[in-house]
């Protein structure tokens, strides 16, 4: 619309120029042109009549007002030709009349006198001077007026030079992406064309059903779990339920009046767009998989959909067979096709509950309505039923007492659950009916109530397991006499594993998963703790990944012991959550250091071979504390492969062990302490010696006469 208008903006502002220029050298040789003062003045009015008409005219009144003040007669040149052809047209006869009466002014010029003539002359030029002054300020004020207008509308104004057209200006597009963008800006400029309109500054916009598609931003490919998508479907599904619920409750209640029939008949096709929108937007742009790729072609996706399953059932689903309200009664029956649409629905369900967290709620309202639903048909059909044998007829039929839907509902609740009560069946027609609906009763109703009791079931397996284990654990410890206190403890166990973690064995879960899975979940829980640990930082990113899924989790108490100094050492620890203390000192009481989630412990005695593997220190947990284990079995595995990094492993370990600390405390046995980094050789043993010597010289045969020697002895 802008650049629309700016070409306007334009044309007037040459021609001004132009003819300013022009009418500056007619005016130059004027010479005998003062007998034409009325005609001037006639011609003026009519130039001010004219420019009246001119309505779209936008200058730049910069060049105007350095200009010299003039008249225009030039023709405007035809590759100016814009669309704004009427606002053209006033600025064209604005332009061309006036300078004409002016021309005609000019031509007709008689000479007289001298000194009337030099007065005229001097008359002529004031004036004309004057006219072209007030003409100029029109115009410009007109063109500030337009430009404020087009301010206000278009939210910016660009007085700098005039848009080229998008397809020239735009770059060649690299992507879908700007292509389409690029397609969006050229169809909205069309557009914008072809609704311009005649009135200046006025204009009727209708947005193309692209632009609408761009600016909800609905993407070119979706992809079946995104929230969006879902979101819609659950529009569809509304719009599915509509016809589910009440198509049935139209035709046999007749509730379907002429003084209703607008509203049944709104919300009909209001469901109809939607499901039009379904199939030419939003189907025709899902993404599937093909041979395992994941194809997101906008041709390949359409001819996807066109040729499945779906594709048909959404097609016959929209077949408007309701205009045959237009021939026979409206029945709404003749709409009964928009539940083939049905696979929406489903879908809908399936997306939801895969992003659900608690899926198994919707699980339960689900089925709940499959139930309602169930009733709702039945009593419908009992209604018809009734209806059918003629309303009180009998005493198994509805009596037309009270509200009809409510009425038949309950029926169809007593009827269905056998919850008994009901008349009994008087007729063949009442007998088959009711039989029928006692088999529906049986077998779909208690499979429907099964399902639920399943569903409530599931969702609590985890928490059933808790308790039965804590309940088995407990059994146990009563039966072997362990002490209140140990069972006390391992209640806290259960408790708070079950509290943090909401699961017993989570560990196990994954276990079914492939590798590839599992390192994903573990790097999503876990990677962020375990790359912030120093020791690990120069390490092998794979290496890394690697311990990652070796990694297991184990809750500990307030005050257990997580490492005795002395014990050998078998693992090493990260700190999920909580805190530990390293005991040291005389006593092994003082507190070196408190470690925090994030740090490593343990790793000495596996890495820096300080001690004869055995842990150089003792450390308890100050509260709960979630820890992550690494056996000394699996690390040797991982860094088997990772030769760099087990170096690098082994270096930061000895560093990170305080030598100096205790160093200047004990000089004792090196056992017996923590301060060496390499364990000095000992002596071999002197028989060891002796036997070493004879096995060389004599050969095997002579170690074994002296070990059966040996065993006699003993
Ligand atoms: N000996 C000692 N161990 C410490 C200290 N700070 C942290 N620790 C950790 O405590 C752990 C005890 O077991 P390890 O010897 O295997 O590894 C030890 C270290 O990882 C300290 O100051 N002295």
């Amino acid at each position: 619309m802008f650049s629309k208008l700016w070409v306007q903006k334009v044309t007037p502002k040459q021609e001004v120029l132009e003819g300013i220029q022009k009418v500056t050298s007619q005016q130059k040789d004027q010479k005998s042109k003062e007998q034409e003062t009325k005609v001037r003045e006639n011609e003026s009015l009519k130039a001010e009549e004219k420019d009246t008409e001119f309505k779209s005219v936008s200058t730049n009144t910069q060049a105007m007002s350095q200009s010299p003040p003039c008249w225009n007669r030039t023709k405007e040149p035809k590759s100016q030709t814009t669309n704004a052809t009427v606002s053209k047209q006033g600025v064209e006869s604005s332009l061309h009349i006036e300078p004409a009466s002016m021309e005609e002014e000019v031509g007709l010029h008689n000479t007289s006198s001298s000194e009337c003539e030099q007065e005229q002359r001097v008359f002529l030029s004031d004036r004309a001077d004057a006219q072209l002054h007030s003409l100029v300020l029109r115009v410009r004020e007109r063109t500030s007026l337009y430009k404020e207008k087009l301010i206000s509308e278009d939210g910016s104004s660009s007085d700098e030079t005039p848009p080229a057209s998008p397809s020239k200006k735009a770059p060649a597009p690299k992507d879908d992406e700007e292509k389409q963008q690029q397609e969006i800006s050229h169809d909205e400029t069309k557009t914008e064309e072809a609704y311009y309109c005649d009135m200046v500054c006025f204009e009727f916009k209708r947005l193309s059903i692209k632009k609408i598609i761009h600016k909800l931003r609905i993407p070119e490919s979706i992809e079946n779990s995104d929230w969006r998508y879902v979101l819609w479907l659950f529009l569809v599904a509304l719009a599915w339920n509509w016809s589910c619920w009440f198509i049935p409750v139209r035709w046999a209640f007749n509730f379907q009046t002429p003084d209703t029939l607008p509203y049944w008949l709104t919300m009909d096709y209001i469901c109809d767009f939607i499901y039009l929108l379904d199939m030419l937007v939003f189907q025709t742009r899902l993404q599937f998989i093909k041979q395992g790729d994941i194809i997101n072609n906008k041709e390949e996706m359409k001819k996807y959909y066109m040729q499945s399953l779906k594709f048909k059932l959404d097609l016959a689903s929209v077949i408007p067979f309701d205009l045959f309200y237009l021939v026979f009664d409206c029945n709404p029956l003749f709409r009964l096709n928009r539940l083939l649409k049905y696979l929406a629905f489903f879908e809908f369900n399936y997306r939801l509950e895969a992003i659900m967290e608690k899926a198994y709620i919707y699980r339960i309202v689900r089925t709940t309505g499959y139930l309602l639903y169930l009733l709702h048909i039945n009593a419908c059909i009992y209604y018809w039923a009734s209806v059918y044998e003629g309303i009180s007829s009998t005493k198994w039929v509805y009596n037309g007492k009270g509200n009809r839907y409510l009425r038949c509902y309950y029926w169809a609740v007593r009827s269905l659950i056998t919850i008994g009560g009901i008349s009994e069946p008087v007729t063949l027609f009442e007998i088959i009916f009711q039989g029928c609906n006692y088999f529906i009763g049986v077998f779909v109703f208690s499979s429907l109530l099964g399902q639920m009791r399943d569903i409530i079931g599931k969702a609590t397996t985890e928490f059933s397991y808790y308790q039965s284990s804590i309940d088995n654990t407990m059994n146990y410890m009563n039966a072997y006499s362990v002490s209140k206190c140990v069972q006390n403890r391992v209640r806290k166990w259960y408790e708070y594993t079950w509290e943090s973690q909401g699961l017993l064995a989570s560990s196990e879960l994954l276990e079914n998963l492939p590798v590839k899975m599992q390192l994903s979940i573990a790097i999503d829980q876990n990677y962020a703790i375990v790359s912030k640990v120093d020791l690990f930082k120069e390490c092998d990113k794979q290496m890394t990944y690697d311990m990652l899924l070796k990694l297991k989790s184990v809750v500990y108490l307030p005050g257990d012991f997580v490492c005795k100094k002395g014990d050998v050492g078998k693992e090493m620890y990260i700190i999920k959550t909580g805190q530990v203390q390293v005991l040291g000192g005389p006593d092994d009481k003082e507190v070196l250091v408190t470690l925090k989630a994030g740090s490593v412990f343990g790793e000495i005695s596996l890495l820096a071979g300080v001690g004869g593997n055995r842990r150089t220190a003792n450390v308890i947990a100050s509260g709960f504390t979630n820890l992550f284990i690494l056996d000394k079995k699996t690390l040797n595995e991982i860094l088997m492969n990772y030769p760099d990094s087990q170096k690098v492993l082994k270096r930061k370990a000895r560093k990170l062990f305080p030598v100096e600390k205790d160093k200047s405390k004990s000089k004792c046995n090196p056992a017996n302490t923590s301060i060496f980094l390499i364990r000095p050789k000992q002596d071999t043993p002197k028989l060891f010696n002796i036997l070493l010597l004879a096995v060389k010289s004599k050969g095997l045969t002579l170690l074994r006469r002296f070990l059966k020697m040996e065993t006699k002895v003993i």
